[in-house]
């Protein structure tokens, strides 16, 4: 399972300083959709700069206008995009023809998708499905992603799945048993932590004490 640390609602320099203390422990770096809408594609330019080695997933949520926005993130230097599952298909396959032509990935996020919908993405395969729980959902309806929403549909071991929204350490283990999704997208356990640097470690601590769980 790959860690995925989520930046949002911070300046260019603070990510960048942030990402620094707990890069040892993290394996993707999101550019969350807050920076990009703040700072432009440059925030994805900039940490890709600070980062060359690590994947930058630009969390743009595409859900139009997919051809000029994910030129616009891959030619900033992301390695995955993200569209709206709920986006009309053209918008889905236009992000995994461009994704195909710069040899990148798509990242499909899931949030507020219908169960029919979810069944017509599935003909994606080399894509990553993403069980979101949002802010909002978060924050306003105290939701937290319990790693059991994606159901049946998760069933098939060879879709790549990513799951997101308020994981914390105690939610950790579950989502692992549950789903055990291929990325966990985690922001706020680790960016708003008293030691982001030791609570990331413990993530990655415990990845390596479930394996085979
Ligand atoms: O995608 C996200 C959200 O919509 C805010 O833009 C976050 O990356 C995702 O929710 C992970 O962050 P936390 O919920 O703080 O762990």
């Amino acid at each position: 399972m790959k860690i995925q640390l989520a930046l949002d609602r911070m300046e260019i320099e603070e990510a960048i300083q942030l990402t620094r203390l707990v890069e040892s422990s993290i394996d993707w770096i999101e550019v969350g959709t807050s920076l990009i809408k703040e700072y432009g594609v440059s925030s994805i330019n900039e940490l890709k700069k600070a980062f060359p080695k690590k994947v930058i997933v630009a969390d743009i949520k595409t859900i139009d206008n997919a051809r000029y926005e994910f030129e616009m993130c891959f030619n900033a230097g992301a390695d995955v995009a993200t569209v709206m599952g709920v986006s009309p298909l053209v918008t889905i396959a236009t992000c995994l023809e461009v994704a195909r032509r710069f040899n990148k990935k798509v990242m499909i996020d899931l949030l507020n998708s219908s169960e029919e919908q979810k069944r017509a993405l599935l003909k994606y395969s080399d894509v990553i499905f993403c069980d979101h729980v949002s802010k909002d959902e978060q924050e306003e309806s105290g939701s937290r992603n319990p790693g059991t929403s994606g159901g049946g549909l998760y069933e098939d071991d060879s879709l790549q799945i990513a799951v997101a929204g308020g994981i914390t350490l105690e939610s950790f283990v579950n989502l692992k048993q549950k789903m055990n999704p291929t990325v966990a997208i985690i922001g706020s356990a680790i960016t708003k932590a008293e030691d982001p640097a030791a609570t990331a470690a413990k993530f990655k601590q415990m990845i390596f004490q479930m394996k085979g769980v």
